[in-house]
């Protein structure tokens, strides 16, 4: 059964939030907080270690109400029901999208046609755990009896992405084994990554749901070649795995059948972290740290299948970003972690956002006319306050953003940590509450700068009311990275289903891939 084909622009509560909209305008964030003392706790969420306060938005009870019910006339109840179960929800490519499942503790058969997955998920996290703790232990020998000191995942997109930015992440928890990640077609890339490695002690993952991907092949290739000349086609078995979908040409790149990881077709190369795509990152910080990731996912998707769409964590950021992206036609939205370890986030969530909803063509088959997808983009506090900001606080454009911080640091340097959160609370506040004029020009007169208190009044005044939303855990664990990355998968998902739009296919990024090999052959 298919989800529900409704545009959104012809529901009631799209044309309530457009009157509802109008009145907007002379909206204060400011204001509103002084006329509510109650608004922090309004419109705050508390989800175990994770309080979203999104009380710094252009937002009353009023919006939020409309909001939600846009959500219930586009049917996204339904919707949910059917991403969960399994229903062929990505009908562009008739499957299912099932990254959930992966991280399911439910012992119920769900099945993708006839077949119960539970069975080999099960049996791959098996697989996964059993090889990752050999070469951890130092148990799997290279080809010369040596033990593997460094790993290579060689991918491109969801295959590189995601597993890159957990290993990043979850650096603090990291074992002794060296990571790296391969992935442009630049050679430069992969010559950079293999002067370092020694093949005697190095295990390549190769990580392709297809295994047709230009860039992982050729990377792949050259790898192997390089390897072949100090080692034999006979030790490749003890250097080189593979995760696919694809087992013919796993075999005939001469990788052993023990060695093979299976991916399936229900799991879409943005959302496959969660699958053998992670390999790299159990090996990075073993398995039972990847475990932990996986409960975390778990954890956010039962929230976010369970509780009502008004205290939603993803529901309501999706929700939020409908309103700044529809009606006040906000371009973008920035992603702000304010913690070092979260430096890849940006990155992974752009491909997952916008190869999701980078869409102009509804579930009808009609270019739609409204906007869809929005642009995502980010870097980590404190940095980037120092590099971008300006143009937040002071530019022409509005952009709302997502702050992620921690209440705790890993490493417990308190000084630096208070130091942390407090440029992440005073960022979220100038950028609802501004300076105003008055305030500008006692400022200015009390500093003692009478003479260029009239030349420089206008360009200190903080206009404010920007869009914040603070996304806050106890502190970075597997399981809380977990949580954090499966609400953003659910943020999309509501969004998609919001604008009537295929979240889970990716034509458009096939025309430039043939041009590219038209090229090549005619050149
Ligand atoms: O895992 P594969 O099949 O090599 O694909 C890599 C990436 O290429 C894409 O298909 C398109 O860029 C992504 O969706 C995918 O994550």
């Amino acid at each position: 059964m298919s989800l529900k084909n409704i545009n959104p622009t012809k529901t009631q509560a799209w044309k309530n939030l457009s009157d509802h909209y109008q009145g907007f305008a002379s909206f204060s964030i400011k204001k509103a907080f002084e006329n509510d003392a109650n608004r922090k706790k309004r419109f705050t969420i508390e989800q175990g270690d994770l309080t979203l306060d999104y009380s710094k938005n252009r937002i009353d009870q009023e919006t939020m109400d409309l909001l939600v019910q846009l959500a219930d006339e586009v049917a996204l109840k339904d919707a949910i029901e059917k991403y969960f179960s399994g229903e062929a929800i990505n009908e562009t490519e008739k499957r299912a999208v099932l990254h959930t499942a992966l991280r399911s503790s439910s012992k119920e058969p769900l099945k993708v046609g006839k077949k119960d997955i539970r069975p080999e998920i099960a049996r791959t996290l098996r697989k996964i755990k059993s090889f990752s703790n050999e070469v951890i232990s130092g148990k799997w020998k290279g080809y010369t009896g040596k033990s593997i000191t460094d790993i290579v995942n060689i991918g491109i997109g969801g295959s590189d992405l995601g597993p890159d930015m957990i290993v990043e992440a979850l650096q603090f928890y990291k074992n002794q084994l060296n990571t790296h990640f391969v992935s442009n077609i630049d050679g430069d890339h992969v010559s950079e990554v293999i002067k370092k490695l020694d093949p005697e002690t190095t295990l390549f993952v190769i990580v392709s749901k297809t295994f047709t991907t230009q860039e992982t092949l050729t990377n792949a290739n050259t790898i192997k070649n390089w390897f072949l000349k100090s080692a034999s086609q006979f030790d490749i078995a003890k250097h080189f795995v593979a995760v696919s979908t694809n087992l013919d040409a796993i075999s005939e790149f001469g990788i052993d059948g023990n060695n093979v990881f299976p991916m399936w077709n229900w799991v879409g190369g943005r959302f496959s972290l969660w699958s053998a795509v992670g390999l790299s990152i159990s090996l990075s910080v073993g398995f039972n740290n990847f475990r932990e990731l996986l409960d975390g996912a778990e954890e956010m998707d039962l929230h976010f299948k369970n509780e009502s769409f008004d205290k939603n964590v993803p529901v309501i950021l999706a929700l939020l970003s409908i309103w700044y992206n529809n009606f006040f036609k906000a371009e973008t939205e920035a992603i702000l972690p304010y913690t070092q370890y979260l430096t890849k986030l940006a990155p992974y969530l752009q491909q997952a956002i916008m190869e999701s909803n980078g869409k102009s063509v509804d579930r009808n088959g009609e270019v739609v006319d409204y906007q869809t997808g929005t642009i995502v983009w980010g870097s980590t506090g404190t940095n980037m306050q120092h590099a971008f900001m300006q143009l937040v606080h002071q530019g022409t454009k509005l952009i709302p953003a997502d702050f992620i911080g921690y209440q705790q640091s890993l490493h417990g340097l308190s000084d630096h940590h208070k130091k942390l959160m407090a440029n992440f609370n005073a960022q979220m506040d100038a950028l609802a509450f501004g300076k105003t004029l008055e305030e500008v020009h006692l400022e200015l007169k009390t500093s003692g700068n009478v003479n260029d208190i009239a030349t420089l009044m206008p360009y200190k005044v903080f206009e404010g009311n920007k869009p914040s939303n603070s996304i806050i855990f106890n502190n970075l664990t597997p399981k809380s990275l977990g949580k954090l990355v499966s609400m953003y998968e659910h943020k999309i998902f509501v969004q998609g289903v919001i604008w009537n739009i295929y979240s889970y296919d990716q034509f458009g990024v096939e025309l430039g891939k043939e041009l590219a090999k038209k090229l090549l052959n005619n050149a």
